[in-house]
């Protein structure tokens, strides 16, 4: 078939969007990471496939496929492309928008300036739920945090575990360019306390209203922004006491915006999304 997709990013993280209300789409894991290779097909970090809602009161359903051909839970970059994508392409002329997600139902606003502001909900911090298995282990508690030690390469390093409907480890480093992010990174996703994998982020707080964070993803391995990277390193940052709301976070690709009142309090996050181009594939 013909596949006609649009090629977005939001902050350098890239994404094939996919109106499947328009077409019908059904594909095996190998013709998902096909539009994912950077050399063979189109290239993304995660496809994003936009359908008709399955719930009531809710406008659409979004499927997230990262570049390995898994589908996940959850994607806060491609939340906010989702909605540029659902706009420009006139498949609503809403600009709050109720989207239904493998975790749970999330809320984007496209913002007058431009940007778009997304309602993530609340983050899920118990170990279990991440899931991060506690076998065994001694946390130590730092704030309202609680730090769990995990051995990577023979040596502790000492991380925060948060679900943003998607689970992520996130350690604090001194310095994130330096930091060992490919090497450890894909120790930490395929770490035998992980059983669902996970998104490894290194964290290097600036002040309290500001980070430069990497994120080694699960399933795309770096990439240059991760939206619920950013939305897990703040909420462990500011359960640290490290940061205070809100909190710029630097990628290697732009700028978000995080906002979290703590506790059941929904994460917020603010960024840009950009189309880039318009293709048709054969698949
Ligand atoms: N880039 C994303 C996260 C995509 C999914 C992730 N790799 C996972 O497997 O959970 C973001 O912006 O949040």
């Amino acid at each position: 078939m013909k596949l006609k997709f649009t090629k977005m990013h939001g902050a350098g993280n890239d994404f094939v969007v996919i109106d499947a209300i328009n077409q019908a789409i059904d594909f095996t894991p190998a013709q998902w990471q096909y539009l994912a290779d950077r050399r063979f097909g189109v290239g993304a970090d995660q496809m994003l496939v936009v359908e008709k809602p399955q719930a009531a009161g809710v406008d659409f359903r979004y499927r997230i496929y990262n570049a390995d051909g898994g589908e996940v839970e959850q994607c806060g970059n491609g939340a906010r492309a989702f909605v540029r994508f659902v706009t420009d392409k006139k498949l609503t002329d809403k600009h709050s928008i109720k989207v239904e997600t493998m975790s749970g139902i999330i809320e984007p606003r496209l913002e007058a300036n431009g940007q778009i502001t997304v309602d993530m909900g609340a983050p899920i911090l118990t170990p279990e739920e991440v899931p991060f298995d506690t076998t065994d282990l001694l946390c130590k508690a730092e704030g309202e945090d609680n730090l769990w030690p995990l051995d990577v390469k023979g040596e502790t390093i000492w991380i925060s575990v948060v679900s943003m409907g998607n689970p992520h480890a996130v350690q604090v480093v001194a310095d994130v360019e330096t930091a060992p992010v490919r090497e450890d990174g894909v120790l930490i996703e395929h770490h035998p306390r992980f059983p669902k994998r996970v998104n490894a982020g290194f964290m290097q707080v600036l002040d309290q209203h500001h980070i430069k964070l990497r994120v080694f993803e699960r399933g795309a391995g770096e990439t240059l922004a991760c939206g619920t990277g950013a939305c897990a390193a703040v909420v462990a940052g500011i359960r640290r006491g490290l940061l205070a709301s809100p909190v710029k976070v630097q990628t290697r690709g732009g700028e978000l915006v995080i906002a979290w009142g703590g506790h059941d309090a929904p994460v917020m996050m603010t960024g840009p999304a950009v189309t880039v181009f318009e293709g048709e594939i054969e698949i």
